[in-house]
């Protein structure tokens, strides 16, 4: 048999298979899907087992043997690696790199595959009764635990039996990876073996051993083993009662290995399903139909904020478990909250695992082998959650579909929601995209008037209404310009400033939202105008008040904060532009005594600190959340009443044709997080833009006004919806090398599509183009990191084939790029255009 093995070598000759022999040892465990070392020149390399055929057209001699399979079962399924292809074609990226994004990175490390017995199975043992299980029993017992490897060698013909003990839980692996993978042991108490003999146990303890027989009495009705902390925790009683039941052999107490949860020490209250509001009634129907008859279907579901989306979803997915199918949701990361998990867990418990970044990797690790062991059934994660390795997956939800942080910035730079729609399309899963503010390239989808596509299986459907009538929030928008005139040169408007009052006073809560971290946004001299740049990137940087540093949010460059001007020497060095940090110091100022939880990149580094934050304003230990967007997305408490955006400005003035609808998308949600329960909320909006179209649509809660100018917009300036783009950056150390690369790549695509016979972009207004190129000019931030970019963009209809030109100009200057060092970027269906 042979294998077609993916190598890990990122480079343009092996985005292709290689052909390698399966020995006869590794023939039970090599799967398409398998994780292989191969040889590959003079070294050992990683690979995945891609397919698994007969016949080689090469030479058998020339074939080199896999050397060793890596894991124990495929850590992907065939369907997944038919997805990394479908990712490499789509995104212009390595094949490897689309498997290896799949995977959790715990399995990336070096480690020891160890087996051992498992405890839990002693009594079955007896049943284990053929010669060939029998003898590797013996030398497991006796050794204590073996590599996977050892075995092999010593036992070459009976991968089918270790597979077997492996598969029904005889056998149990543990990683040992350098220090963190080991699993965590728990000192865990096993009931009496002979329960019968329990009571009369009972009877025997004396009047004083109370808690020795709550203990047994508990293990009677439970009779599972259960770790020493939860029942200590339970039945509130010590170690030292415990203790005398094993000493009298009564119980017994073992380390056992179990899953790092990182939920563990916390109980999720069971949930019952809501009952409807009518609206949530006529969206949920199609969408249980098309669970039920497993037709793959795309609901973009447009709830305004406090609609009740989520209980749509929990009643979908329970659609989807009595189907005995999977269900995958993807969050924001930011949103990725307790309250969230709380909510997934809270209504279908143990059946739920949980993907973020802020996991170690060992919990990560465990919760992906709770996936791939068919533990759970739900999966609730960010981005990458989307590859959870589920074979029967019935539906797919993205929260906030909007969101830009569902695309991936780093190969492969992939969009969750479009590799949702994909995988759910090939295994006939609907798929749910939940928003108050849907994106345009959704939005356009849906109403049927999108790129023509023939798969385009999208339906819309809507929520206008709050749950239980609630309104939504008055927004007052307030022009900082009329403030100025006023004489109020305070951060806060008179209005804002007031309503913060009157929360403090009627003991409200409050959330304040600023884009932009840090205390001062640029440093700049009154004398000469000098302002502090980074020395490796061409942007300015931020003062940062607790560290007295100027820090670059490009590279992260600090330096002292200046007393004097670096040029001209003058004092008359000025701080400008307002971060959280400063708001947090003028909030102190104008309130004295109030309790501020200022939540930015800079406060939650932690691992725990988001929630902390947000357990501390859940309990009201503060008066005002002030944050960036982290703070606008997903939240519910009761007592807030108040939201307050400092400056709506911030995201409008980004240098990207999507600016007006993320400051739509941004006020919208933080504005949602006011009055959605009995208390009724406000918000006030600063802005030097009152009368932009973005912020006025958002005031009013008019998601169709909003979208109707903006669908003008991109029409006329040729952006999506109505265009694809892909957007290229080439980057370099010297600039003048860099201008001669970019042009003459950006010719090289001219002459390619030429060649294919696509109408390109003339100013004849005749022709409809198929493609327009921008380009080459200097990026948005034209230096990171000491070097140069420069970029192009296409702009594109349809599919029109030009990933395929891209693909091949970029092989062109292959060449130059390992040589030279330059670096192209291609970023198909770019989010982010610096
Ligand atoms: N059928 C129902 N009956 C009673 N209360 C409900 C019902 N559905 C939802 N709710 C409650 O209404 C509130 C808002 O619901 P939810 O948070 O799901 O809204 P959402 O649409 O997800 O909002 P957002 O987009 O702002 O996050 C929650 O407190 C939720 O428990
Ligand atoms: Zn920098």
């Amino acid at each position: 048999m042979f294998a077609k093995v993916i190598v890990d070598v990122p480079a343009k000759q092996t985005n292709r298979p290689f052909d390698y022999k399966i020995p006869d040892v590794l023939l039970e465990w090599v799967e398409v899907g398998s994780r292989v070392a191969v040889s590959f020149g003079p070294r050992t390399l990683q690979g995945f087992v891609v397919e698994v055929f007969e016949q080689s057209d090469y030479e058998a001699s020339k074939i080199k043997s896999i050397e060793h399979v890596l894991d124990l079962e495929p850590p992907l399924t065939p369907e997944l690696v038919e997805l990394a292809h479908w990712i490499s074609e789509t995104y212009l990226c390595h094949e490897i790199t689309a498997l290896q994004v799949m995977i959790p990175g715990a399995l990336k490390a070096k480690y020891e595959r160890q087996l051992s017995w498992s405890p839990l199975r002693e009594e079955e043992e007896a049943l284990l009764s053929f010669p060939e299980q029998n003898q590797l029993i013996a030398h497991i017992k006796n050794k204590g635990s073996v590599t996977f490897e050892a075995l092999l060698a010593i036992f070459p013909e009976q991968g089918p039996w270790i597979k077997q003990l492996l598969r029904t839980g005889f056998l149990i692996e543990s990683q040992i990876v350098k220090d963190r993978m080991a699993k965590k042991k728990v000192l865990t108490i096993f009931p009496p073996t002979d329960l019968s003999q329990l009571a009369s146990q009972m009877e025997q303890l004396s009047d004083k051993a109370k808690r020795q027989k709550e203990i047994l009495q508990f293990l009677l009705e439970n009779s599972q083993p259960i770790p020493l902390t939860e029942l200590m925790l339970k039945l509130d009683v010590g170690a030292s009662a415990v203790k005398s039941l094993a000493d009298k052999g009564w119980v017994e107490l073992k380390e056992i290995e179990v899953y790092r949860d990182p939920y563990a020490n916390r109980s999720f209250p069971r949930t019952q399903p809501l009952l409807f509001t009518e609206e949530q009634q006529q969206v949920f129907n199609p969408i249980s139909e098309a669970v039920r008859a497993s037709r793959h279907q795309v609901f973009l579901l447009h709830g305004v904020t406090g609609s009740g989306k989520t209980e749509v979803y929990l009643q979908s997915i329970q659609q989807c478990l009595d189907q005995d199918k999977e269900a995958i949701v993807l969050v924001p990361e930011i949103s990725l909250t307790p309250q969230m998990v709380e909510r997934f867990k809270g209504r279908f418990g143990d059946k739920v695992a949980v993907l973020h970044s802020r996991l170690s990797q060992g919990e990560r690790y465990d919760e992906w082998r709770k996936i791939s062991l068919k533990q759970v059934m739900v999966v609730i994660g960010a981005r990458s959650a989307v590859f959870a390795p589920f074979t029967k997956l019935g539906l797919i939800i993205i929260d906030e579909e909007h969101e830009a942080s569902y695309k991936q910035e780093e190969s492969p730079k992939y969009h969750a929601r479009d590799v949702a729609i994909e995988r759910a399309r090939r295994q006939n899963a609907s798929v749910i995209l939940g928003s108050a503010t849907p994106s345009l390239e959704s939005y356009y989808q849906a109403i049927g008037t999108g790129i023509p596509n023939e798969d385009s299986n999208y339906k819309l459907l809507t929520m206008a209404e709050r749950v239980q009538g609630r309104p939504m929030p008055p927004v007052h928008i307030v022009d900082m310009r009329e403030e100025l005139k006023e004489g109020n040169r305070s951060m806060f408007s008179r209005g804002l400033y007031k309503a913060i009052e009157e929360r403090l006073n009627k003991k409200e809560q409050t959330v304040l939202l600023l884009n932009r971290r840090g205390y001062s946004t640029f440093v700049m001299c009154r004398t000469c105008g000098y302002t502090v740049g980074c020395p490796h990137c061409d942007i300015s940087l931020t003062y940062h008040q607790n560290s007295k540093r100027l820090r670059c949010h490009y590279c992260g460059y600090t330096e002292p904060q200046p007393h004097e001007c670096p040029s001209c020497k003058s004092e008359h060095i000025r701080y400008f532009g307002t971060g959280t940090q400063k708001v947090e110091d003028e909030l102190s100022k104008l309130f004295p005594g109030i309790r501020v939880i200022r939540m930015d990149v800079d406060t939650t580094t932690e691992k725990g600190s988001h929630e902390k934050w947000l357990n501390l304003f859940r309990d009201r230990k503060a008066d005002v959340l002030l944050g960036t967007q982290m703070v606008a997305k997903g939240l519910d408490f009761p007592d807030v009443t108040l939201v307050g955006v400092i400056a709506a400005d911030t995201v409008l003035n980004l240098p990207d044709f999507r600016a007006g609808e993320r400051t739509f998308q941004l006020l919208t949600q933080v504005a949602g997080r006011a009055g959605r329960h009995q208390l009724p909320g406000e918000v006030f909006i600063q802005t030097y833009t009152p009368e932009h179209y973005s912020i006025q649509s958002a005031s009013q809660h008019d998601y169709h006004a909003f979208i109707d100018t903006e669908l003008d917009l991109r029409h006329s300036r040729g952006y999506p919806p109505y265009y694809r783009l892909i957007l290229v950056t080439l980057s370099h150390e010297q600039l003048a090398l860099l201008v001669r690369t970019a042009e003459s790549y950006v010719s090289r695509i001219k002459e390619l599509a030429r060649e294919a016979g696509i109408i390109m972009y003339t100013g004849n207004s005749n022709q409809v183009p198929e493609l327009d190129i921008m380009g080459p000019v200097a990026s948005p931030i034209p230096r990171i990191k000491d070097r140069y970019r420069f970029q192009c963009m296409l702009k594109y209809r349809g599919e029109a084939h030009i990933s395929n030109l891209v693909r091949k100009a970029t092989a062109f200057f292959d060449d130059l790029c390992r040589q030279q060092n330059l670096q192209i970027s291609v970023d198909v269906d770019p989010q982010l255009l610096q």
